[in-house]
């Protein structure tokens, strides 16, 4: 089985580390690398894996992990000793191959990846693209790493920064709907709990039924909305508010933000 280590016990380090577990890696065959040793110890603890420093991990891994805040990536990196090929899967947004490349050894194949916080329940997005060492073996051992974790899907690097702008980004979009959808609840009189609930169930049957095969998002909304009804009010509203423009504007300003900081590593 291949050994993997993560290089930052975090929340997507120790989602990727837990999804692993539950999908029936052998536990003796993670490793993570995490500084705060309180995190490290707890991460042991409940998820059997063994805690290491980086030269240990990069002795013992076969595929190294990156899931440190963006700005550590490169101390990270710079720190291991890289004895024997391996391959590196980064999870740091922004931080394009090239740069990722620049600090590792020659020849280092190297998978770039937007992943998304719904790996903490399995359900994450995770957009990877190769870089110049990677080859099709490499990209399918990532891909089937991250699919213990949720749904993969390749692009050439020049995508990134849009698709981070909808999978990387996006479910604080929606999570900024559900909010202001459960305070809309609350001043029409519902118990917050009640109006939470609400929320909660309906983005996620509408998931359910997006993600369900042969559907399409302006179909399901055509078969909620009643002629007249309930649904065309507020549709209508929200069509007024300028609730598409908004989202193209934000999706956009995501996309470029992202372009920016990548950037700053050379992109
Ligand atoms: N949170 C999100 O929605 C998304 C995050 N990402 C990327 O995932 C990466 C991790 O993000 P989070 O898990 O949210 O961050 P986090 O801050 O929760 O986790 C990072 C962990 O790395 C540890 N760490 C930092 N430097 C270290 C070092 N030199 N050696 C060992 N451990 C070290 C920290 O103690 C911390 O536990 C980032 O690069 C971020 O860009 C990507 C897409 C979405
Ligand atoms: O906000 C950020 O910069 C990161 C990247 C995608 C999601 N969170």
């Amino acid at each position: 089985m291949t050994t993997v280590a993560v290089l930052g016990g975090g929340r997507i380090g120790e989602a990727l580390l837990g999804g692993l577990v539950a999908a029936g890696h052998d536990p003796a065959t993670l490793l993570v690398v995490e500084r705060d040793t309180a995190r490290a110890d707890d991460l042991t603890g409940r998820l059997g894996l063994t805690a290491t420093d980086a030269a240990d991990a990069a002795g013992r891994a076969d595929v190294l992990v990156v899931a440190v805040k963006p700005q550590d990536v490169q101390g990270v990196l710079e720190a291991v000793p890289f004895g024997r090929d391996r391959l590196v899967v980064s999870l740091a947004a922004g931080i394009p191959t090239s740069a990722l490349e620049g600090w590792l050894p020659d020849a280092t194949p190297v998978v770039r990846v937007m992943p998304n916080t719904p790996m903490l329940v399995g359900r994450a997005m995770c957009v990877l693209s190769a870089g110049t060492h990677a080859d099709e073996a490499a990209l399918a051992t990532a891909e089937t790493l991250l699919a213990a974790v949720g749904r993969t899907v390749r692009v050439p690097e020049s995508q990134q920064d849009a698709a981070t702008a909808l999978s990387g980004s996006g479910p604080a979009y929606l999570f900024l709907v559900a909010e202001a959808m459960i305070e809309a609840g609350v001043a029409l009189g519902l118990p917050r709990p009640t109006a939470t609930e609400l929320v909660s169930a309906t983005v996620d049957g509408a998931g359910g039924l997006l993600t369900a095969p042969g559907n399409h998002p302006s179909l399901l909304r055509e078969a909620v909305t009643s002629p007249g009804g309930t649904t065309a009010a507020a549709l209508r509203v929200l069509e007024a508010h300028g609730l598409r423009a908004a989202l193209a504007d934000a999706v956009e300003a995501c996309r470029d933000r992202s372009q920016e900081l990548g950037a700053t590593y050379g992109a």
